[in-house]
């Protein structure tokens, strides 16, 4: 690389394998009328990998941020190797040796991975970047994690931004790292690189605390798990530990998953022909493509993959360098947004705060916004009664005047299903259960299920196999360039799909050939 010689001081990467136990005493805290947690307490041994596993909206997040010093806590005791300490802001957190990766890292996109890594750096204007770039090599190496110091943030795929949040808080001395969620929007291999990163640390004394509603994410990596229920700690149990024992903690009953019935009808709802698809990074060929009324066609493949410009292609935000889409034998090659949205198509984006809710606006306010305007003023009385009504119809755990932000994952989640309009004619879905606890999962599907008896074609990306195995019934692969056709779910199986994204298509890709 080109490294900047004028910045003239040095840092360098505190390396200490040093032990920390942690212990969460008696923590409450309250947000106005709920009570996130309610005399919490937690103890994680020094060179543990503790979970911390709760259904969406059990208080985890809570907990951990006030762990981390994003939260300030109403009461309760924070202790060190058994020494209380204080910590109020994300920076005392540091101090202390406590850093927390965020479901969504908390990076600076337009910047590259190198100034990324300086942030937080005591004098990091004033570091010789070369040092810096070494330091971060080796560092990266040492976790087998192929981050290229030059690339911008904004590139990279949330797999490799929580690689490189977790090189720079290393670097920043942290010896207890807490994970909130980290697998949601992952790749399979990025896992297991995030799964050895941990275990290393844990071999080196550090604390690592897993925040996860994924149980066999828990039982394939933690020591011990805390279960937490309605802001409360319902149980403490050794790894591992069955599903069911941790699911009927978790939501204090069994679940049982929904049957996929048979939804797919005659009519066709959507047809791509020699679709073509290029960003600057990627180009891609769909194979050709009919879409029956009530079907569910899964997207598998690496994040950031092809099957994203696909979604983004139906949904009318993308347009094909060449080939012809039509929705119910509509002709929808060169409309607009807007007329996609007329024609009944409905698109629910991965990122949630980014690409679908809007920040700082309550729920009533996003259904008035997706309400049309009756003349010219806004109907607030109507708008408030639908909010009330999405809100107990969605079970979403928040008022009609909550900001979006402000709502757990899962219930962001439920807001955003719930400012779908009814009926669709197709249904796009990036993630549709990314970051929801199972019961969500399963509620969600319900609904997504309800939707294809009613007609609505679903077109949806997961990289959870398993929810692609079980929901769909046809499946294209992806992989790198290389695109699959659509493959009957009865001939796949989760070990197929897996060797399929990692690149061996076989028979499946050589059709398409021919018929690209
Ligand atoms: N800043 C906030 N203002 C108001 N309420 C909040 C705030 N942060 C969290 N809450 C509420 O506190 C409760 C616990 O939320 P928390 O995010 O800790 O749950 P969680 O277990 O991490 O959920 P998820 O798995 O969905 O992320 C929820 O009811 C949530 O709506």
């Amino acid at each position: 690389m080109k490294a900047k010689s004028f910045y003239p001081l040095a840092f360098s990467i505190p390396f200490v394998a040093s032990a920390m136990k942690v212990e969460l005493q008696n923590i409450c805290k309250r947000f106005g009328t709920v009570q996130a947690n309610d005399d919490v307490s937690l103890t994680v041994e020094a060179g543990s990998i503790h979970g911390l596993l709760g259904e969406n909206g059990a208080g985890k997040s809570t907990l951990v941020k006030v762990l981390s010093g994003f939260i300030t806590r109403d009461r309760g005791t924070l202790l060190l190797d058994g020494r209380p300490v204080e910590v109020k802001t994300p920076a005392d957190a540091i101090a202390v040796g406590i850093g927390m990766l965020h479901q969504d890292p908390l990076d600076f996109p337009p910047l590259s991975v190198l100034d990324n890594f300086l942030v937080g750096k005591s004098g990091s204007l004033f570091t010789n970047r070369r040092q810096a770039f070494r330091d971060f090599q080796r560092l990266a190496a040492q976790f087998n994690f192929a981050l290229n110091a030059n690339e911008k943030v904004s590139n990279l795929t949330v797999g490799e931004r929580q690689q490189l949040e977790i090189l720079r808080l290393l670097s920043l001395g942290v010896k207890t790292l807490i994970l909130d969620e980290p697998t949601t929007g992952i790749s399979a291999s990025q896992k297991d690189e995030l799964f050895a990163a941990a275990e290393q640390l844990a071999a080196q004394g550090k604390s690592i605390i897993f925040v996860s509603h994924k149980l066999e994410d828990v039982n394939a990596l933690c020591d011990r798990v805390t279960v937490m229920r309605h802001g409360q700690v319902v149980g403490n149990l050794e790894i591992p530990c069955p599903d069911e024992a941790l699911v009927e903690l978790m939501f204090g009953r069994e679940l049982a998953p929904p049957v996929k019935p048979k939804t797919r009808q005659d009519a066709i709802a959507l047809e791509l022909k020699t679709i073509s698809l290029s960003t600057d990074r990627l180009s891609v060929k769909i194979p050709d493509l009919t879409v029956h009324q009530g079907e569910v066609i899964g997207l598998a493949g690496l994040e950031g993959g092809g099957q994203q410009l696909l979604l983004l292609l139906c949904a009318g935000l993308l347009k094909a360098s060449s080939g012809t889409i039509r929705v119910n034998d509509v002709d929808m090659t060169a409309k607009l947004y807007r007329e996609y949205l007329t024609a009944g198509i409905g698109y629910s984006p991965a990122d949630r705060l980014r690409d679908g809710l809007i920040r700082g606006l309550s729920i009533h306010e996003h259904v008035a916004l997706r309400t049309p305007p009756n003349g010219f003023f806004v109907d607030w009385k109507g708008t408030l009664e639908k909010a009330l009504h999405a809100i107990a119809l969605f079970n979403i755990r928040g008022k009609p005047q909550t900001h979006v932000e402000r709502l757990s994952g899962g219930n962001q989640q439920r807001t955003q299903l719930a400012l779908l309009p009814v009926p669709l004619n197709l249904l796009l879905m990036e993630h549709p259960t990314r970051g929801l606890d199972i019961e969500s999962v399963l509620w969600v599907w319900q609904q997504l299920i309800a939707r294809c008896e009613g007609g609505t074609a679903i077109i949806f990306t997961s990289s959870d196999l398993d929810e692609i195995m079980q929901y769909s019934d046809r499946v294209i692969v992806f992989s790198g360039d290389v695109v699959s056709e659509p493959i009957d779910v009865a001939e796949l199986t989760v070990d197929r799909l897996g060797q399929m994204i990692g690149g061996k298509m076989g028979a499946q890709s050589q059709k398409l050939s021919v018929s690209t």
